[in-house]
């Protein structure tokens, strides 16, 4: 594993009497791509601008390779960033709009045509290169924003939730595109999103915010199944979250000393209200009586809203036709695998 390239210590910022960012500490690799999720407010795009030299940070450090970058001009970060909304130029066209950071840094015009040129093959856009950005589609817009803040050559890009303005469609494919694009360049990326199914596609590694701190991080498949504090499972998604009385009701008393526990959405089998014994291989296995309350088509996911011994349940199981659908009762056997219950730390500990 390389050493950290980009490395954030104590950077603190308040705003009047608000303090949003709160000591933070995080070291990127050379390369990496990770993602600052969190809820509205809890600081991102702070934390980007500060890294950018956009706003003024009031305590810490930035180290880019071995340079302290945190009191640079924004033009001597050697930072590129792109915005939810597109910041494009109007009046220039999509090439000149690329050309725009060459051209200030007083390139000459050949290595500017190559540069351009090879930015446009790379957002594919090269059809494109005389269009204004109102010609655009929003998706196209973001794909020239990019081309643009890579064109400089950036040592590190920060992407502030450059996908919130596009619909679905073009958010998911877009995503990958950029991803694609990341892993080409091996370029050092940080991409903030409110939106945990993007963090959990895109990223090397996620760190979650709240209140102007980073809370838990790691891979995706580590903060998905093993979120440390209620905040994180709650924010990784349909995480059921228990209290120490519910998990008890649940799972009876040998579940140890927490006041907290987390059960994944897909970690609870059901079966038929009628089914009797459990087969071979699911002994260990608890079952609890329960009342199906809806069910939601999720596409290839079925979500069941289960209650059972007073506990309201979220459960996913595949759609693959196979599932158990309502008999017109709405009764049903919980399967529980004690395994699956995840202890949760009290938040702040
Ligand atoms: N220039 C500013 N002056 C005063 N307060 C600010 C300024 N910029 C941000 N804030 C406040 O700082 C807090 C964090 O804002 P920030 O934009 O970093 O949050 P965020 O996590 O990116 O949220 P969102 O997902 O809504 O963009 C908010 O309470 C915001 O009102």
């Amino acid at each position: 594993m390389s050493a950290s390239y980009l490395e954030l210590k104590g950077i603190r910022k308040t705003f009047g009497d608000t303090t949003v960012l709160n000591d933070v500490d995080l070291s990127i690799r050379e390369g990496e791509l990770i993602t600052l999720l969190g809820p509205s407010g809890c600081g991102k795009s702070t934390l980007l601008r500060c890294i950018a030299g956009l706003t003024e940070l009031d305590e810490g450090r930035i180290l880019l390779g071995h340079t302290d970058i945190g009191r640079l001009p924004p033009r001597q970060r050697e930072v590129g960033m792109v915005f939810q909304s597109y910041a494009l130029f109007p009046n220039l066209t999509v090439y000149e709009n690329i050309e725009y950071g060459l051209k200030m840094r007083g390139e000459g015009k050949a290595a500017r045509k190559s540069r351009c040129e090879e930015l446009l093959a790379l957002v594919d856009l090269e059809e494109k290169r005389n269009s204004y950005p109102q010609q655009l589609s929003g998706g196209q817009q973001q794909r020239v924003a990019l081309a643009r803040s890579l064109a400089v050559q950036p040592k590190v890009l920060l992407l502030d939730e450059p996908l919130s303005a596009l619909d679905a469609k073009i958010r998911k494919s877009l995503r990958t595109e950029i991803r694609d694009i990341q892993r080409r360049l091996k370029m050092t990326t940080i991409f903030v999103t409110h939106d945990q199914e993007e963090a959990l596609t895109v990223s090397d590694r996620i760190c979650i915010m709240n209140h102007g701190n980073i809370v838990q991080d790691g891979t995706p498949e580590a903060l998905y199944t093993k979120p440390r504090t209620e905040f994180v499972a709650r924010f990784m998604g349909s995480y059921n979250v228990l209290s120490r009385g519910e998990a008890l009701r649940l799972f009876g008393d040998e579940i140890g000393f927490s006041d907290s526990y987390a059960l994944r959405p897909e970690s609870v089998r059901l079966l038929p209200a009628s089914q009797g014994a459990l087969a071979e291989g699911e002994r260990g296995y608890r079952t609890v009586e329960g009342k199906i309350e809806s069910i939601s088509v999720l596409g290839n996911i079925l979500r069941y809203f289960v209650i059972a011994a007073d506990v309201r349940l979220t459960i996913d199981l595949l759609n693959d036709g196979r599932s158990l659908r309502e008999d017109g009762s709405g009764g049903v056997r919980l399967a529980l695998d004690p395994s699956q219950l995840l202890v949760l730390e009290k938040e702040g500990a």
